[in-house]
This record gives C-alpha cells, structure tokens and sequence, in this order.
C-alpha cells in the first residue's frame, strides 16, 4: 500500500511526499534528479533514482514497493524553453507520460494522480476559469500536458484505473515547518524571484510589461500555497480509493493578485526595497489567470489553511534564507 510519487525530489513533489507521509502513507519516490536534490526527497521515503518513462524499472518498483497508486509530477515546467525546445516538452511530458500510464495499468495500479497545469486553457475568454472551458494551450508545454491529460481519460475508460488530473494555477510558498521548498536550478518563477531578489541572491527583479488591461496594468494570477497544493493530492487519492468518479479539477483560490501586489507584499513581508526594473512584456502571458475554484473543494471537501498572500511570501522568504546554508543557491 504504497504510493509512487514521480518528480518527488522536485519543488511540488517533495511536498507531496511530506503531506503523504503526514498522512501516515507509504511513499516511494521515483526522480531522475535532472532538476530535483537527492536531499529534497523527505527521510521517510524510499528514493529510486531513475526515469519515469523507463518501464521496466517502474514495473519493478511498483513490485518491490507494493505500490497501489500513481501521484505523477515528474515533467519538464518552463513554459519559454517548451518553445525552443518542444519535442523535448512532448518527450518528457507526454512520452514517458505514456509509458508510466503504461506501466501502471499493466501492473494493475488503480489509482492516478496527475500534475496539470492552467496551462492548458491557453488564453481564457474570461476568468474565473472553469474545467470545462475549453483546452486550448498556446505553448507547448500546455500541450504536453493537455496530451497525457486525454491519454489518462481514454485509459480510464478502457482500464479499472480511475484518475484526477489537478490543473494547478500559480504555485508559491513553502513548507510551513521548513522541511521543503523551491530549489529549481532556472528558477523563473515571480514569487522564486522576488524572494532571491529580497533575501540578494540576485541583484534585482524585472516586471515583464505593465501595459495590460488589469487595474495596474500587471498580470494577475492566483497564487496558490504548495502546501495546500499538496494536501489536495492526499485528498484526491482518497477520493480515487473511495471510488470516485475520474475528473480534471483546478487547483488556486479563486482570487488574484497583480505582479506589482505580489512585489510590494515580498518588500513588505521581507523589509528590503529591492530594484524593480520595467521590461518588455514575456510572449505568452495572459493578462489575468483566476481559477474557478469549486469542484476542488466541492468533490474533495479541500478546505485551503494558507489563503493568505503575506504567508506564501513568508514562507517563500524563509525558505530562501534557508537554502544560503544548504549551500545549493543557484546562481543568477
Ligand atoms: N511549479 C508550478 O507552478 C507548476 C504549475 C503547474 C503545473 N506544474 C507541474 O507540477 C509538476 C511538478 O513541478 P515542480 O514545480 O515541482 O517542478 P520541479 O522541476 O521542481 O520538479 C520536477 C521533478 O521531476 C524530475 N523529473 C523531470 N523529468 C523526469 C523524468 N523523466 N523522470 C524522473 N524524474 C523526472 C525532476 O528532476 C524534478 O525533481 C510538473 O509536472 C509541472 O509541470 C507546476
Ligand atoms: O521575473 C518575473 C517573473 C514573472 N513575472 C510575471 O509574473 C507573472 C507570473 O509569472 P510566473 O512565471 O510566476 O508564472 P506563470 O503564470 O507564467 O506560470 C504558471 O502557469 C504556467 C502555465 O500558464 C505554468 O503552469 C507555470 O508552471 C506556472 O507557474 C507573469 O505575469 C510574469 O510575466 C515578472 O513580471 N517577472
């Protein structure tokens, strides 16, 4: 009775792994370490170092583990670098995607939890957002994802494998305790940023246009606290155990924040006035990204602890100070 959580040495997995194993589940985490830290993966899980899409290896450790469901975060996550690079985005994302998909319903796994993105709505008509607006993802990255995202509903169709594919919005924070974090080694993320450019790991931080239609003319997203992120993980494996129905849900609040409000909150919480230079806008932004937030809440009973902008920052803060003694700060 062990769950398999792939990209568990990665920033969400990682959380992933430590809300299971809260949980009092078993945890075995699959990563091949080419983003994620050996020293991400929490104490009380079991680590196999390898790759997602190598099916022989995941028949094994489902075997050797005894594992009974799938949380699957392992992927490539720039949107950009899915641009230049997108056959390599459809080969880790949907490819061995595919495979793992491929290894759970042969080995008989019943249950799949899978990493999707807002991505997948490209630019929404209007926000809040709902799942059944239609999936029209404009990067590749969003496409990788939407592709496995069908793959599972197909699959769950044909086989006795029931699946939820959460479509998560901005993920932000850290663990409260500081057991975990964001550790990626091309961090580009705003909040990531803010905080390397208030605790001086880097020089300053760029606002990528301010001529959108928002109140401020910055982007508004909805920045969800990757605790509760991973605390809706656990619930949705319940969920799946119970014999629930196979859905796609978003996960954010619901409410959002401008870039210029997610700046003045990491200035305030951090008391350091750092550089903010104005720059072009980054291709593919949509102006505002809002979840509509029900269904999570509703199927799930997912009741968030951490709605609450100032404590994404903290945490985000405390984490970052914290990564100066680990020594493993990326440049920037
Ligand atoms: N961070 C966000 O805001 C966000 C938003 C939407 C969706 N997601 C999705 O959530 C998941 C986790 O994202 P994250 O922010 O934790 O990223 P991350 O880069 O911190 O973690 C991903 C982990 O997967 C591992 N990995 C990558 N390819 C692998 C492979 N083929 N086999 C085994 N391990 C592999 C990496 O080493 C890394 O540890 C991703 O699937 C991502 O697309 C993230
Ligand atoms: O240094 C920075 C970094 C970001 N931003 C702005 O801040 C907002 C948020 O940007 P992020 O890079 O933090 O997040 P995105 O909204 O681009 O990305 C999110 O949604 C994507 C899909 O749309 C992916 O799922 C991704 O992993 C997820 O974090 C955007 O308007 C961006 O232009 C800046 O102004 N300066």
């Amino acid at each position: 009775m062990t769950v398999l959580v792939t990209g568990g040495a990665g920033y969400i997995g990682s959380h992933a792994a430590l809300a299971l194993l809260d949980a009092g589940r078993k945890v075995v985490v699959l990563d091949n370490l080419s983003q994620g830290h050996r020293w991400a993966v929490p104490a009380g899980a079991a680590f196999v170092e390898g790759d997602c899409g190598d099916y022989e290896l995941v028949r094994k450790l489902v075997a050797d583990h005894d594992v009974t469901a799938i949380m699957h975060f392992a992927g490539s996550i720039i949107v950009p670098e899915s641009v230049v690079y997108p056959l390599d985005y459809y080969y880790n994302n949907t490819v061995n995607s595919r495979a793992l998909a491929q290894a759970a319903v042969d080995a008989g796994i019943r249950h799949f939890i899978f990493s999707s993105t807002a991505g997948v709505y490209g630019e929404p008509a209007k926000t809040p957002i709902l799942e059944d607006f239609p999936s029209k993802p404009i990067s590749p990255y969003g496409t990788s994802k939407m592709m496995t995202e069908k793959m599972l509903a197909d699959a769950s169709v044909a086989h006795d494998m029931n699946y939820v594919a959460l479509r998560y919005f901005n993920v932000a924070g850290a663990d409260p305790e500081g057991r975990a974090g964001q550790t990626s080694r091309k961090a580009t993320h705003l909040i990531k940023i803010a905080s390397q450019a208030a605790t001086g790991v880097r020089s300053h931080l760029e606002i990528y246009g301010e001529d959108y239609e928002t109140p401020d003319g910055t982007c508004i997203r909805d920045y969800i606290h990757v605790s509760d992120l991973a605390n809706a993980h656990v619930l949705a494996l319940e969920y799946l155990e119970n014999g629930g129905e196979s859905d796609v849900m978003n996960c954010g609040y619901g409410r959002g924040f401008s870039v210029k409000e997610v700046i003045s909150a990491v200035k305030e919480v951090s008391g350091v006035d750092f550089p903010v230079k104005l720059a072009e806008r980054r291709p593919g932004d949509p102006a505002a990204l809002i979840a509509g937030a029900d269904r999570v809440r509703e199927k799930l009973g997912w009741v968030p602890k951490h709605d609450d902008l100032e404590m994404i920052v903290r945490h985000a803060l405390d984490w970052e100070e914290s990564l100066k003694t680990r020594q493993v700060v990326d440049a920037a």
